[in-house]
């Protein structure tokens, strides 16, 4: 469903992402994991088009997406969150849900009322997620993993066929990473494909139907979290680090 072509992106000297490939099944909760620096979050950037890459193709249903604006992205079905929550702290949730799902295209932004078919759509979403008790709840009141909430509700606005989590259970407490991976699972069971970059392994093992390990920009090994766990490259690139630094 999602390819992605010798991607590469350099910072100057720096090879980010340099000549990743890897691809998404369509239904597939596809995980991108790799220690810190690895290229993961810039992969994601390219992919999504908030960077332009350097080189390399990402195609999308078989459809060339590399060379389009990010809001034509979304409207050919990928959407994505970011690490950081892009809440606007003098807004309600269902107003945030709202226009951030208008972000992307330009006109939408300027576009003054909410519209019903909006606003219904948005409450549908957030019952969904459980969350309809803070609807009208100002940005700024919300908990860390409110937001992370609302920024997963904002990116179900556009209809997506396929959704980037980029770290959904970064810096949550335990019961609300549980619900995160309820609503992951729930989503996926209704036909939509996820790739997610995640550190925690527990969740990343658990959830994903296949992983993809980059380091230092390259993708190193591609397969069930089984084989990527025994993969010596990972437990070296990767894992290695890990239980090196338990030793020590
Ligand atoms: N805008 C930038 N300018 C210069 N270098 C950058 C920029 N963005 C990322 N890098 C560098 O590119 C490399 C890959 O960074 P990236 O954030 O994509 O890695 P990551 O795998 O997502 O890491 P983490 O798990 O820590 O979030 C790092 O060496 C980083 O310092």
């Amino acid at each position: 469903m999602l390819e992605i072509r010798n991607l590469c992106k350099y910072f100057g000297g720096i090879k980010a992402v340099d000549g990743a490939s890897f691809e998404v099944e369509r239904g597939s909760i596809t995980a991108l994991i790799g220690p810190n620096g690895a290229g993961k979050t810039t992969a994601f950037n390219c992919i999504s088009r908030t960077l332009v890459p350097t080189s390399g193709e990402v195609w999308l249903d078989g459809q060339q997406i590399d060379h389009l604006r990010p809001h034509k992205i979304t409207a050919k079905g990928l959407s994505r969150t970011f690490q950081i929550s892009r809440n606007l702290a003098d807004m309600t949730v269902i107003e945030n849900v709202i226009v951030q799902s208008r972000v992307e295209g330009f006109s939408g932004l300027f576009r003054p009322a909410i519209s019903p078919q909006e606003k219904d759509k948005a409450l549908g979403i957030l019952d969904f997620l459980g969350i309809t008790r803070i609807a009208y709840e100002d940005g700024h009141n919300l908990s860390y993993g409110q937001k992370k909430l609302m920024d997963l509700a904002a990116l179900l606005m556009s209809d997506p066929k396929i959704i980037l989590l980029d770290e959904p259970a970064g810096g949550v407490n335990p019961s609300l990473m549980e619900e995160i991976v309820g609503h992951i699972r729930a989503l996926n069971a209704k036909g939509l494909t996820v790739l997610i970059v995640e550190h925690n392994m527990d969740l990343i093992m658990r959830l994903s139907h296949k992983v993809v390990v980059m380091a230092q920009g390259r993708v190193i090994c591609q397969g069930t979290p089984d084989i990527v766990r025994k993969d010596p490259a990972v437990l070296e690139a990767y894992l290695g680090g890990v239980l090196d630094a338990e030793a020590a």
